[in-house]
């Protein structure tokens, strides 16, 4: 028998334990058991393992439970290397006790699952490793801390508001690590984000909070940014590098959290999407520009891509990032508005530059739609607004990149019904140790 670790919750007169055989896994991180004929969603466990648990919720529908001793173990079970992952305890990773081949055919099983049960799709899915974390640690460039009232610095438990405080995180990357974030009091600050890039050491660190806010001395000489980045004032930014361009990521902005995630993502976009010259792509929830960026050398001078975000510090990133590549526009705004008004069309009629024409609908510009759209939006998904707009204008292929396997089988659901279905899956291990999977749809009509 395995005893799974101190649970802080844990009070053995009141709490309420059940004896489960664990069956598959569902979506969420937890394996799905069976109590007098109810559903149990239980974590710490693994399929085909019989433990005891103790129940955390009980609803009419199903009940969910932290498994806090394996009676009979899974060969894929091993010890979490980290000593504040458990029951009850920091809930940023849900499966450190399965080693990592075992974490991919989870994550592969999900997907399948959702791409089953959400979208009637049968795929054999392989999550593949990607480069730069081979034990699965060390990895996440960007970590963001909560801080307790006392300044202490921790991560949230699993569905809670209590932060197990800690004073070291496997997962980060030793970039995040080297700053001393966890070691440092943040009195009067409420979350605490380090930010490294892996390919040019820069550093940043985002409180968000009270105004009032103490910064503590840091082990390594990093640039501060209190709150949301303002119009007109600087912002300290990380510059990131992928196919030999640098990017400059503001603040907390998005990129990618995995140091090998960018470069693997925007390889396998231009592989999926193969864009020739002169071609018009799209790029929707387009971040600091990083597939923009990859679509408007392949497009060459004669082509045009446009590329639409609502962040504005993210626009301001994506603008200065591209600005070697006229034949890249930057849209600001919610990509089902931005798209509904763009019309495409060669502002001198084919022979020079094109030119994306927005809000003129009687304007008689031509209307060619893009050849290749990719699309890479929140875990939310992009909603069938979206993607009827996408399916209406897209030509020859679309790349439909996703962190959420449920949002991207909905969403792959709306495509089917426009004629659009997927000619390849792919799928990465982005997010080691954690539930979370990054996925890739290449979709093609008929
Ligand atoms: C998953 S990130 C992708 C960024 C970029 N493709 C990359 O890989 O670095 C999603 C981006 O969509 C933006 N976003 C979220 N909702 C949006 C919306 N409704 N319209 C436009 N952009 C949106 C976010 O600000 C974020 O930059």
């Amino acid at each position: 028998m395995t005893d799974l670790g101190a649970d802080p919750g844990t009070d053995p007169e009141a709490d309420e334990f059940l004896e489960l055989e664990v069956g598959g896994v569902g979506n969420g991180g937890v394996c799905v058991a069976r109590h007098e004929g109810r559903v149990v969603f239980v974590r710490h466990a693994l399929p085909g393992e019989r433990v005891r648990a103790r129940v955390t919720e009980r609803t009419k529908r199903f009940l969910r439970a932290d498994a806090v001793d394996v009676l009979e173990a899974s060969p894929d079970r091993v010890r979490p290397p980290c000593p504040f992952a458990g029951p009850g305890r920091c809930g940023g990773c849900d499966w450190q006790h399965a080693s990592l081949p075992a974490q991919r055919r989870l994550k592969a099983a999900v997907v399948e699952e959702q791409l089953r049960r959400v979208a009637g799709i049968e795929r054999t899915v392989v999550v593949e490793e990607l480069p730069h974390a081979p034990d699965g640690l060390g990895w996440r460039t960007r970590v963001q801390f909560a801080v307790r009232r006392d300044g202490a610095v921790g991560l949230h438990r699993h569905r809670s508001h209590d932060i197990e405080p800690i004073d070291e995180c496997l997962i980060a990357h030793p970039g995040v690590e080297a700053m001393g974030i966890e070691r440092k009091p943040w009195r009067g600050a409420t979350s605490v984000e380090g930010v490294v890039s892996a390919a040019t050491g820069d550093r940043v660190v985002v409180v968000r909070g009270g105004a009032r806010a103490r910064v503590p001395r840091l082990d390594v000489p990093v640039r501060v940014l209190r709150g949301r980045p303002e119009p007109g004032r600087p912002v300290p930014y990380v510059r990131e590098e992928v196919s030999g361009r640098l990017f400059q990521v503001s603040g907390g902005g998005f990129w990618q959290v995995h140091p090998g995630a960018a470069q693997v993502l925007t390889d396998a976009v231009l592989e999926a999407l193969q864009p020739r010259p002169g071609e018009i792509a799209l790029d929707l929830y387009s971040g600091a520009g990083l597939f923009a960026a990859a679509l408007g050398e392949r497009v060459g001078p004669d082509g045009l891509v446009v590329a639409v975000e609502s962040d504005a510090q993210a626009v301001r990133d994506a603008k200065f990032n591209l600005r070697d590549l006229p034949q890249v526009a930057v849209e600001r705004g919610a990509v089902a508005e931005v798209i509904a008004e763009l019309e495409f069309g060669r502002a001198d009629g084919g022979s020079g530059r094109a030119q994306p024409k927005r809000g003129d609908h009687r304007g008689g510009a031509r209307v060619r739609g893009a050849d290749v759209v990719v699309l890479d939006p929140p875990r939310a998904g992009a909603g069938r607004e979206v993607v009827e707009h996408v399916a209406r204008l897209a030509g020859r292929r679309i790349a439909y990149v996703s962190c959420d396997p449920a949002t991207l089988a909905r969403d792959l659901a709306y495509f089917a019904d426009r004629g659009w279905t997927p000619a390849n899956l792919r799928a990465f291990d982005a997010f080691p140790m954690t539930r979370h999977v990054e996925l890739l749809a290449v979709l093609a009509k008929g």
